[in-house]
């Protein structure tokens, strides 16, 4: 195989055509309908489940509500590597969007990000050998370290010219990515991160899709997948498995969607403030800058409760002098 010139080695089955027909499809009908452009909250909820699973999928063992709360600057309980690792993967997927994907600078950019403090080389390739083990059996060994720089340039001078559709891309990628394992720790977290950085550049619904959830669900078909694309030197099945992922949380989203109330811009915001704890009525007009109590009533605290989306704390007694608000855990 000449150096400059690597092609990754995949078999396309007629499941993965139709599963490309299928994703196109759906991503043009969930553009359309999602609430998630007009909606920094949701996109936020979902980038946070991302956090959660992709963190979760390497044995992070922190919940959904902690990471969300270590998000919005709550003190939480936990092992400070645990609430370290959330922290970075969060800063890593707020600049990520910046990143050019076929940049090796901008790789080792966002591994510096997602890493420091969790690993001695953050920021750079790996300078040893290394693993990938199920409890003590040994399920893939990667190349040695020397290579991996003129690996991981030919990965990325390959996904930069070829043609082939972003979807195929990259999860061959993501699957190349894995095989080389450029890095001493967080291979795992880089390689889902990287593959939703090409799919942005695909659709930028991507950069907010939760993928990982689903991965997290199934994640020892994830690690099958990847050992049996190794043994056939081949990553059909990895695409195969990793576009089922892709098209069922599309369809997730989409009956979510369907599901979801539509909230005004006012609800919106009282949301925004609420999700920092309970506040009175007052504290809340100073929040969201409002002098006029009427149309706080009428255009943003009657229609949230109406709608389920915010309580009292002292229902029974509406006009008490103690009461506040608060979002309804869902
Ligand atoms: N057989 C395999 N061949 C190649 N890569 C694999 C294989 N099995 C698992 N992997 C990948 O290796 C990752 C785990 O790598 P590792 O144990 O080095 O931890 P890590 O680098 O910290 O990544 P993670 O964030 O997933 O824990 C998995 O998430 C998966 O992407």
């Amino acid at each position: 195989m000449p150096n400059d010139k690597y092609t990754p080695p995949y078999t396309l089955t007629d499941e993965i055509i139709n599963l490309i027909a299928e994703i196109s499809e759906l991503v043009g009908a969930v553009t359309v309908k999602s609430s998630m452009e007009s909606s920094p909250r949701l996109r936020r909820e979902n980038r946070i489940r991302t956090i959660h699973a992709s963190l979760a999928i390497e044995n992070n063992t922190l919940s959904l509500d902690n990471v969300t709360d270590i998000i919005n600057g709550k003190r939480v309980l936990g092992a400070p590597g645990e609430i370290r690792e959330v922290k970075n993967t969060y800063e890593a997927y707020n600049l990520l969007l910046g990143y050019d994907p076929y940049s090796i600078n901008d790789m080792l950019k966002a591994h510096k990000v997602l890493m420091t403090d969790l690993t001695k080389e953050a920021g750079c390739f790996r300078s040893g050998g290394v693993g990938v083990f199920a409890g003590e059996q040994l399920v893939h060994m990667a190349p040695p370290a020397e290579l991996v720089p003129k690996l991981t340039a030919e990965l990325m001078s390959w996904a930069k010219q070829e043609k082939v559709h972003p979807l195929i891309k990259s999860c061959v990628f993501h699957y190349e990515f894995e095989f080389i394992h450029p890095f001493a720790d967080g291979n795992g977290r880089m390689g889902r991160m990287w593959q939703t950085l090409l799919l942005y550049q695909w659709k930028q619904l991507f950069a907010w899709l939760p993928v990982e959830t689903i991965i997290k669900e199934r994640q020892q078909e994830y690690y099958d997948v990847l050992a049996a694309a190794d043994r056939n030197s081949d990553s059909g099945v990895f695409i195969a498995f990793l576009l089922r992922a892709i098209f069922d949380t599309l369809k997730e989203l989409e009956e979510t969607e369907q599901g979801r109330v539509q909230v005004t811009e006012q609800v919106e915001k009282l949301m925004t403030v609420l999700r920092d704890g309970e506040w009175s009525g007052k504290e809340l007009m100073i929040h969201l800058g409002l002098k006029h109590r009427p149309t706080f009533l009428k255009n943003y605290l009657q229609p949230a409760i109406a709608l389920g989306l915010v309580e009292m704390t002292f229902p029974e007694t509406p006009n008490s002098k103690k009461q506040k608000y608060r979002l309804v855990k869902k």
